[in-house]
């Protein structure tokens, strides 16, 4: 499948699939026609069963008029109180008859959307756990929370409703202009007038409300997409005072919503009333012709009122044949957000790839997040097993950026970055995992039970041996009182909406997964750092006995524990500008003796803080 640009102010044409930059693609026509054909073969049985029940809800529904009228005619011709109780009872039957059929017919069609919403949404949440981590970041994830939750809920919605009542109106249509034929073909040509009203109306009105609800739900992405990352980042916009901002932005993103309403309500004002004329000139029309016919003996008088009252009906199938079709378009604009992701390069699936022992070697490595902006050059670096090895260096000077590219990440642009002879974008996820994982500040308890949040990465996987490494692994990060004091154990619903993980506690949590993973080398982020000193300390010792027998790579800003190393990496401007002990490189009176001084003048004037271990 090709991506194209969007097309600067014209809006994307819905037959190609479209990218637009910092965006997810959309999906072209000839994607969704597949998903479309593909949902028809395996849903054919089902589909057919709705559309049945619903053909018999409505002839039913068809009959009890019939019988009325029946009922008024033989009442006027005289009839027993026998034959009036009988046609009560049959005209009943038929009412609840038509009750049951119906609500068959709704139970079968929200059964059809929701298998079509779970099936949907389990393909989108594959799909998305496999893009590279890089590709989730560049476009956030406020595009992709409203493609699995609001697009796949309109979609859901399209199915339910638009298809078969779609499906009803265009049959409805079809009967009733048959009838009008058959009934009167010289007054059934005043149909005809209508045509233009509606054939030219809907042409005007489609792809200005096809683009107009596309803009609609990417705009709607973002409004998610800040709602979300306001959530996320709460204690951030907090302590920055940041709700102001966030405000504005929020503001910005609901205003362009409402500006896209307003214009596909605008849009719509034209096309209703042009719909209305498509039914009302044509009844006119036939009056006319009709009452002229009439008079020179052409139709009967009962042809003329069957024509009108046919042309009549016509208007509700017409109404909701068009009402619905637009509820079906903004259903196809979420389908191809929803398949948009389909055409983004998958984490392909990398056979086990055997490693010889656990040095990490780093040759020539650079990597940048764009094109244009070389965030690491020329890293060349050896790192033996079991080694202690801090980063350090300004902000900005590449050092979170490094930790990444060590945990397989991101993977760098030139050079190589190799674990046991073989490089780490050719190992599968699961075993770079037991090689290798970046432990950064930010630790999330999933929803989900204690063991659960301990066992994600695979780690603990043969049943009833389960417990005791786990409680051992909460023992080593001094986790297991916590974990004793919640209702049921291992097996306790923890994270939101469930029993409250303390920050401090959700990163011994994941330490005590580090260590059921059991990966031969860390690399710690500034682990603790937004810890208060307390929670830190406490997570520092937990760190102290996961760390012992591994490799280590801390990347630190206080230069507290970095004596410990064998060696320190200073970082700047994206290099590693000096690298050994750190008597060897005070000695040196480079860059790290001038950062050591510093660091060792402010602290002076501070209240005493711990740094991780190093
Ligand atoms: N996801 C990203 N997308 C684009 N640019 C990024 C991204 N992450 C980091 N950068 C940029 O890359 C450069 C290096 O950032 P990095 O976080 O690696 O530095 P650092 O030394 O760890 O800084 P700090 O100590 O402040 O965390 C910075 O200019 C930063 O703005």
């Amino acid at each position: 499948m090709t991506t194209t640009p969007t097309r600067a102010g014209a809006g994307p044409d819905p037959a190609e699939a479209v990218t637009a930059p910092g965006r997810l693609p959309l999906a072209g026509r000839t994607d969704v026609r597949a998903w479309v054909g593909a949902f028809l073969r395996r849903e054919a049985r089902r589909l057919a069963l709705t559309f049945g029940l619903f053909a018999a809800a409505l002839l039913a529904g068809l009959v009890g008029p019939r019988l009325l009228g029946r009922l008024v005619e033989s009442v006027k011709d005289g009839t027993s109180t026998g034959r009036v109780d009988l046609f009560a009872l049959v005209f009943l039957g038929v009412l609840a008859g038509h009750a049951l059929l119906a609500r068959a017919a709704r139970t079968q069609a929200t059964l059809l959307g929701e298998r079509v919403l779970a099936a949907t949404r389990e393909h989108f949440v594959r799909r998305v756990l496999g893009l590279p981590l890089a590709q989730v970041e560049s476009v956030g994830t406020g595009d992709l929370l409203s493609r699995a939750t609001t697009d796949a809920d309109r979609l859901n919605e399209s199915i339910r409703q638009a298809v078969p009542r779609i499906a009803l109106a265009a049959v409805t249509l079809v009967f009733t202009v048959a009838a009008i034929v058959l009934t009167s073909p010289l007054l059934s040509l005043a149909l005809l007038a209508g045509l233009p009203f509606a054939v030219l109306s809907t042409w005007w009105y489609r792809p200005r409300a096809t683009r107009a609800y596309e803009r609609l739900l990417a705009q709607e992405a973002d409004v998610l997409a800040v709602v979300h990352e306001t959530a996320r980042g709460a204690a951030t916009v907090e302590s920055l005072g940041l709700g102001s901002r966030q405000r504005a932005r929020h503001g910005r993103a609901v205003d362009a919503v409402v500006r896209t309403r307003q214009r596909t309500t605008w849009l719509q004002t034209v096309w209703f009333p042009s719909l209305d004329l498509a039914t009302t000139v044509p009844m006119a029309l036939t009056l006319l012709i009709g009452g002229l016919a009439y008079q020179r003996g052409a139709v009967g008088l009962a042809e003329v009122t069957a024509v009108v009252l046919y042309v009549q009906a016509l208007g509700e199938p017409l109404d909701d044949l068009l009402t619905w079709t637009d509820e079906l378009q903004i259903g196809n604009a979420a389908l191809r957000r929803i398949l948009g992701v389909d055409l983004l390069p998958n984490e392909e699936k990398r056979p086990p790839a055997p490693t010889e022992g656990h040095a990490i070697r780093l040759e020539g490595v650079g990597f940048g997040y764009g094109p244009d902006r070389a965030v690491l050059t020329g890293i060349d670096l050896d790192i033996e097993p079991g080694e202690r090895l801090v980063v350090v260096g300004a902000s900005g000077a590449g050092k979170s950026t490094l930790g990444k590219l060590l945990a397989g990440v991101h993977h760098p642009d030139r050079g190589t970055v190799r674990i046991g002879g073989v490089e780490v974008s050719a190992l599968p996820v699961e075993q770079l995992r037991r090689e290798i994982v970046l432990v950064t500040q930010e630790q999330h308890v999933f929803s989900g039970t204690l063991r659960d949040n301990l066992t994600l990465t695979g780690g603990g996987e043969e049943p009833e041996a389960e417990d005791r490494p786990l409680w051992e692994a909460l023992e080593t990060v001094l986790l297991a009182d916590w974990a004793r004091t919640l209702p049921d154990g291992l097996d306790s619903e923890i994270g939101p909406g469930a029993a409250p993980v303390p920050p401090s506690a959700a990163q011994q949590l994941a330490l005590a997964r580090l260590l059921i993973c059991d990966p031969h080398t860390l690399v710690l982020d500034e682990a603790t750092a937004l810890l208060d000193s307390t929670a830190s300390r406490r997570v520092e010792r937990s760190l102290a006995a996961l760390i012992e027998g591994r490799t280590v790579i801390s990347i630190v800003h206080r230069l507290d524990s970095v004596r410990d190393a064998d060696r320190i990496a200073v970082m700047d401007h994206g290099r590693i500008v000096e690298l050994g002990s750190h008597d060897k490189l005070l000695a040196a009176q480079g860059a790290y003796a001038s950062l050591w001084h510093s660091w060792e003048s402010a602290r002076s004037d501070e209240p005493p803080a711990k740094g991780l271990p190093g």
